[in-house]
């Protein structure tokens, strides 16, 4: 794991917006199209904001996110509205747009589309992966009720979560696939989540899930 620390969330925010467009680019470079697979949550809005801006082949990258409540979209919980009001927005609205949701009544009967457009996008890219207090990352949820088979080798792309911790449903990207990235980087902020991330490097994964992706990811952090 190699740390990057910046003196406030503002610095973090342009200094990982920079770092994702310099791998952005040398993936196009070697490529015709790349996969960047994304968080959402509170952390990511301002680094994706000033990723819109930059000058890239947005045309060529792929853009889908690591996991989804099972809202609607436009609610205050969806991640979808944060990725498309943050970074599809500005000189990244031409970026192909790869949906992680669909109308479908529960995860389970909406899975099997979603599954079908992402299965062309893999391996990923470029990973991005935020982090929880309770050491989730996706919607891969210490005691998260299909856990277990979300962070087996065999696993599929995608699986329904439930959790008492959590609100709604969620669906997220398996282990298999999240570890598969070319190239992987984790934003966290705050105090406590440096805590949590300095515990979640000695973790069993089924406890802090987060554990499983660290060993090769450079990890963001600002207080
Ligand atoms: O629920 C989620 O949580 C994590 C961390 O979110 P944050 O608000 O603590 O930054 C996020 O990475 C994940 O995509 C999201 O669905």
């Amino acid at each position: 794991m190699n740390l990057i620390e910046y003196s406030d969330r503002e610095m973090l925010a342009m200094g990982l917006a920079d770092r994702l467009a310099t791998v952005l680019k040398l993936a196009l470079d070697g490529h015709d199209r790349v996969s960047f697979c994304v968080p959402g949550g509170t952390s990511p809005g301002e680094t994706f904001s000033n990723l819109s801006g930059v000058d890239l082949d947005w045309d060529r990258v792929h853009v889908f996110l690591n996991d989804e409540r099972w809202v609607p979209e436009g609610h205050e919980r969806s991640n979808t509205t944060l990725l498309k009001d943050t970074l599809l927005t500005d000189r990244a609205r031409r970026a192909i747009y790869v949906p992680m949701a669909n109308d479908a009544e529960t995860p389970e009967a909406g899975i099997p589309a979603l599954e079908a457009g992402l299965k062309e996008q893999l391996p990923i890219s470029v990973l991005l992966l935020g982090m929880g207090t309770d050491g989730h990352t996706a919607s891969l949820f210490p005691g998260g009720d299909n856990l277990a088979e979300a962070m087996a080798e065999d696993a599929p792309i995608l699986l329904p979560m439930r959790t008492e911790s959590q609100l709604e449903p969620r669906i997220t990207l398996t282990r298999r696939v999240l570890a598969d990235a070319m190239e992987t980087h984790v934003l966290i902020m705050g105090e406590e989540k440096r805590e949590v991330l300095e515990r979640a490097r000695r973790a069993d994964p089924m406890d802090m899930p987060i554990a499983a992706f660290l060993r090769d990811a450079d990890v963001h952090w600002a207080p």
